[in-house]
């Protein structure tokens, strides 16, 4: 499993675009290598926030669109219209405007979709789905995604797998359903922990002072229980993109000029 290495932005707005740029690069790369790419996708402000940079930036059409799997780290189990669904805001920030395959688009079930409010059915499926896309070379039923994007709560959530909650706990299940969340919306679908670390590259991406606890916790060897976000790893690379304010409580980090 990889170690941390953390880069600072001057500010939120150029970290979104700063990272929309690596993800251009870091996908055209890999689709020159072996022709396709698999990307998880975060819910929160941040994340959202990068895919909207994308959106924008004219780098987006060296992206072979077609050719990228797309999953998402954990949803909120709300109607598939709701504001608060984090595949609705994937959409509008990005997927809408871009020609991927639908049948790459893998996202997990809404409150009203085929399984109702049935979110354990919901999970189990999404575990299904991870299991049909996996591949021999993956050794497993969960693919290893070539880059997980994630963000993270204060309380040092990430995904929705919040600390000391069953979730956390999980060894087994890749998708697990989520109850009784402390932030609003309560009931979710998450990836698990075990499942993020499948993944070749894990980018964990957040702004704010409101996050700076849980950033030099998890950076200092916190567990996982405590503080989720401490176990998000990838094999090949852990990259923390932070701005200042998310960054203030760590120490040996080189800070950028202000912009
Ligand atoms: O609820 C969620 O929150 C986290 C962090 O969101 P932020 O807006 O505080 O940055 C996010 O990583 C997760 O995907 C989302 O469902």
């Amino acid at each position: 499993m990889a170690s941390s290495e953390v880069v600072v932005y001057a500010n939120g707005e150029l970290l979104a675009a700063a990272a929309a740029a690596r993800l251009v690069t870091r996908l055209v790369d890999l689709q020159a290598a072996k022709g396709s790419a698999s990307l998880v996708l975060t819910g929160g402000g941040t994340g959202i926030a990068v895919l909207e940079q994308l959106r924008r930036s004219p780098a987006r059409d060296a992206v072979d669109w077609s050719r990228l799997d797309l999953y998402w780290g954990d949803e909120r189990f709300v109607p598939a219209d709701d504001d608060e669904r984090n595949e609705k805001q994937a959409r509008e920030a990005l997927l809408d405007h871009v020609p991927v395959d639908p049948k790459r688009v893998h996202a997990m079930a809404a409150s009203d979709g085929e399984f109702g409010d049935d979110v354990d059915a919901a999970a189990a499926a999404y575990a299904q789905v991870l299991a049909d896309n996996a591949r021999p070379e993956d050794h497993g039923d969960v693919p290893q995604f070539d880059i997980c994007l994630l963000g993270l709560g204060g309380e040092g959530h990430t995904a929705s797998v919040f600390p000391e909650s069953p979730a956390v706990y999980e060894t087994e299940r890749s998708v697990v359903a989520v109850r009784n969340c402390p932030k609003p919306p309560p009931t979710r679908v998450s990836l698990t922990l075990p499942a993020i670390r499948r993944s070749h590259d894990v980018w964990l991406m957040t702004t704010g002072e409101a996050k700076a606890d849980a950033v030099a916790l998890a950076l200092s060897g916190a567990g996982e229980v405590q503080v989720p976000v401490a176990g998000a790893r990838g094999q090949r690379r852990t990259l923390w993109l932070l701005d200042r304010t998310a960054a203030s409580k760590l120490s040996n980090v080189y800070q950028p000029p202000t912009a």
